[in-house]
């Protein structure tokens, strides 16, 4: 359902300068230097030797842990079974018994080693329990989001706030010395925490360029978490089910100290601390210190191990997910003065995008467009102006939250509303989105030609790579090169033949030329023109007016400022003879006109004017045209 646009009185206005603000990320790469001069090799600098330092950091809890679990392995293999040797009752440590002996005659050495294989083994099946509940959980509350994401979370939260060791002892007490029920007491309280981290790791996953590509060229849900977020989230969930393997540890061996855990027979190290509580008051506090000092190294050990694995890991910023658009309002009748139907004909727009401050955004006031078959309209209009919303929302793929009016008709059926199957049948098949991210709209760490590959797969057409790359004017063997190899030209011919791979009938391609030099946007324009020739309707979303002029590829032109359509026409008219304050600037600015640069900064679209014109902006000193 969809909910109705606000009010555009209510939000309060917001220093336009915030944005810039933000924009302007500080570089927050590692400096390290490298040392020079001819001193560097005689005496390590502090830059050489902290690196080294770091590594030894970094390995010693890896060999700790290795040298532990050969311990609990191998002693015990090696010494055979045990039997009481009540002449050797609570021997010290010594050449004979390394750690004593407890007052049975157990060597401790050998005891604590069979302790740690038992406190290993149950921690490693309840951090692994634990682990498959928490994606699971994790899993299904990213993909679902609204209401089933947030009953999961509140869920969690509630699990994460009961005290942990209270509900061990509840449980474990109701089925004492019972191996499945230490398991459930421990894994039941902590998969929280493996939720959260792996629905994180998702959303974020979910925003990225290619998950977005991957959802545009047709794939469903179950194939984007198949394909790009279990593979993200589960590193971050191995390094979480290593965490747990010493909370696992410290619990299992509270439980069995308590004399709620295992049996003396299959004795865990809190079995053995249990045991030696008696003991250490005769003086023999080795039988206590043996099995405590073997607890201590292996949580001191994994914490580490799980530090150093954690360490390297790059932040991932947060972003849109891909909801459905939920348009809404009747449709209305095709006031196009033209004959041929539309193939998208969009009227009366309206797009509200919610911030996390409880504003609204207004990307989209009251557009009109039409695109049709075997013409090519361009979209311009400065950053910010709305473009790319207005793409997104073509394809059902406006941000979270987003409130609309307005109706949006593709291929002769009304989208208002439509939910995300009508959505996902027509996206990539009926419009391509060639998207704005380059090389960054494909997984990093695999080859292009597969990626293209899969796309036709989940499209189900008769295409194959190698047309669809020399379609785009790229050699047969660019599906070969890794996206990060695709220079900025190649990269947005590869995007644009994965965005034909659907053999879709409109093609949206949202800034093509960006960041290529002039003679490179030009081509991309007219390969675009071509793929318009063929019959495609085509919006080229661009801020680069002087290639439009240049190549005269666009048949139509629309202005947006400020959410708006402030202009419309055939673009050679728009280009030549613009009329409105707005257009006059930006054409003003070209090379060409005299470059002359636009006063100000655009409105905030948390705040935007009735009726844009060049008036409103901020800052402006001078204001051209008129
Ligand atoms: N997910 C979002 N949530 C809230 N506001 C958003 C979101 N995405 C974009 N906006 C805002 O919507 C407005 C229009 O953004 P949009 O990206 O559509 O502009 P644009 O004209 O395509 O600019 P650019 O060329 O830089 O992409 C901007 O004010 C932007 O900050």
């Amino acid at each position: 359902m969809s909910e109705p646009v606000p009010d555009p009185t209510s939000p309060t206005s917001s220093d336009p300068l915030d944005s810039q603000t933000a924009l302007g990320t500080p570089d927050t790469r590692d400096t390290h230097h490298a040392v020079t001069g001819p001193s560097a090799d005689a005496v390590p600098s502090p830059a050489v030797a902290r690196p080294r330092r770091r590594r030894a950091v970094r390995i010693l809890p890896a060999a700790t842990l290795a040298a532990l679990v050969a311990y609990a392995v191998l002693v015990p293999w090696w010494a055979g079974t045990q039997t009481a040797d009540f002449a050797r009752a609570l021997l010290p440590p010594g050449p004979g018994q390394w750690f004593g002996t407890d007052h049975s005659g157990y060597d401790l050495f050998v005891r604590s080693a069979e302790g740690l294989r038992v406190s290993l083994l149950v921690a490693l099946v309840c951090a692994v329990v634990a682990t498959v509940l928490g994606v699971a959980v994790g899993a299904v509350a990213a993909t679902a989001g609204g209401r089933v994401d947030r009953l999961l979370m509140r869920t969690t939260d509630g699990v994460n706030a009961l005290p942990h060791l209270l509900i061990g002892v509840v449980i474990v007490a109701l089925y004492p010395g019972s191996l499945p029920a230490i398991i459930a007491s421990i894994a039941l309280t902590h998969w929280p925490q493996i939720a959260r981290v792996v629905r994180a790791e998702m959303l974020s996953v979910r925003s990225s360029e290619y998950v977005e590509a991957a959802y545009l060229w047709g794939a469903s849900r179950g194939q984007v978490l198949g394909r790009h977020l279990l593979p993200a989230a589960l590193p971050q969930a191995l390094v979480g089910l290593v965490m747990l393997v010493p909370h696992a540890v410290w619990h299992e061996s509270t439980l069995s100290f308590l004399g709620l855990g295992l049996s003396p027979d299959e004795a865990s190290l809190g079995t053995l601390l249990e045991v030696a509580r008696g003991d250490v008051f005769t003086g023999a506090w080795w039988t206590l210190a043996a099995p405590a000092g073997v607890l201590v190294a292996t949580t001191l050990s994994v914490a580490g191990l799980t530090r150093a694995l954690d360490g390297g890991r790059p932040g991932r910023r947060r972003g849109r997910g891909p909801d459905p658009l939920p348009v809404t309002l009747p449709p209305d009748g095709d006031t196009s003065p033209d004959s041929v139907p539309p193939l998208v004909r969009v009227r009366s727009l309206t797009l509200r995008l919610p911030t996390d401050d409880g504003r609204w955004v207004h990307a989209a006031t009251e557009l009109d467009l039409d695109l049709r078959a075997g013409e090519l309209t361009a979209l311009v209009g400065e950053s910010g102006s709305g473009k790319s919303t207005l793409a997104s929302a073509l394809c059902g793929l406006s941000p979270a939250g987003t409130r609309s009016s307005g109706s949006v008709v593709v291929d002769g059926r009304e989208m208002s509303g439509a939910d995300e199957r009508a959505w996902r049948a027509l996206r990539g098949r009926t419009i391509g989105l060639a998207a704005q991210s380059g090389a960054g709209t494909f997984t990093p760490v695999r080859r292009v030609g597969p990626q293209i590959a899969e796309v036709v797969s989940a499209l189900g057409t008769e295409e194959t790579v190698p047309e669809l790359l020399e379609r785009v004017g790229l050699e047969a063997d660019a599906a070969e090169l890794f996206p990060h190899e695709l220079s900025g030209g190649m990269a947005v011919r590869a995007v644009t033949a994965a965005a034909l791979a659907g053999r879709p009938r409109g093609l949206l391609a949202d800034e093509p030329t960006a960041g290529l030099d002039p003679e490179l946007a030009a081509q991309v324009l007219r390969l675009l023109r071509r793929v318009a020739d063929s019959g495609t309707a085509v919006l080229v979303i661009t801020h680069d007016l002087q290639a439009l002029e240049t190549t005269e590829v666009a048949d139509h032109m629309a202005v947006m400022y400020a959410g708006r359509i402030v202009e419309r026409g055939p673009a050679r008219r728009v280009l030549s003879e613009p009329e409105h304050p707005y257009s006059r600037a930006l054409t003003a600015a070209l090379p060409a006109h005299g470059l002359h640069p636009l006063p100000g900064m655009p409105p905030e679209l948390t705040d935007p004017p009735a009726d844009p014109s060049l008036t409103d902006r901020t800052g402006a000193t001078d204001v051209v045209g008129g």
